[in-house]
């Protein structure tokens, strides 16, 4: 928790209370369905929710701006970024129904409204939104193919309306594709700790 405090200073009283609940919440709700690995739980405030919290970094987004978290698993990085951005909202969806109702049930723990989770493949979503994000779902082309029909063509943000992925690695031929509409920023530049020496975000332009 220490460590979220230390790289957003500005966090009002309640978002730090939704931040520190996060930890009782996902070690009992991982020791019935699991969504982090039973091992990383003890890394969970640097590994899952400042690893989320990495697109915070690039992009704040404006209230009223509607975000969906493509394979969210049990809630990142939407939760954490719900946290942060009370004012715009987060869609979480996941293909697996019990990671699902992880997700759902913290939401309504920490007392977030600003959040809506559904069961569902990607492939079936029709509602649009402003921007997509995601981490460790799929490779960038594919996510980028099934979620071209989600990002709708109005843009009220600073970034052009698109998809915001957490990738680990040499990302050099999933952007390929994309060179000219991708950004790849480092993580390393920007969180100090040595999980994210490999950890980047990727910033896709769809439409
Ligand atoms: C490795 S998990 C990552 C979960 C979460 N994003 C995280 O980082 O903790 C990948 C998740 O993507 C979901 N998924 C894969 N393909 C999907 C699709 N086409 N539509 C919706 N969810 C999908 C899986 O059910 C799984 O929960």
């Amino acid at each position: 928790m220490e460590l979220i405090n230390k790289y957003f200073q500005e966090l009002t009283d309640e978002q730090k209370q939704q931040f520190a609940a996060l930890y009782d919440l996902y070690t009992d709700w991982n020791s019935k369905i699991n969504v982090i690995s039973r091992k990383d739980i003890t890394n969970l405030y640097e590994h899952h929710v400042l690893h989320s919290l990495g697109i915070a970094k690039v992009i704040k987004f404006r209230p009223g701006t509607e975000i969906m978290d493509l394979g969210t698993g049990g809630g990142f990085p939407g939760i954490p970024l719900a946290i942060m951005f009370p004012d715009s909202h987060f869609h979480l969806i996941d293909s697996i129904g019990k990671k699902v109702k992880v997700a759902t049930e913290v939401a309504q723990a920490i007392g977030l409204k600003n959040v809506t989770t559904r069961h569902c493949r990607a492939e079936e979503e029709k509602q649009q939104f402003d921007f997509v994000v995601s981490r460790a779902v799929m490779p960038l082309g594919d996510l980028i193919k099934i979620v071209r029909k989600n990002i709708r063509k109005e843009q009220s943000n600073s970034f052009p309306n698109g998809v915001f992925c957490l990738k680990g690695g040499d990302l050099t031929h999933e952007v390929a594709p994309f060179k000219h509409r991708a950004e790849v920023i480092a993580l390393s530049d920007i969180f100090s700790e040595e999980y994210f020496k490999t950890k980047e975000v990727v910033y896709v332009t769809v439409n």
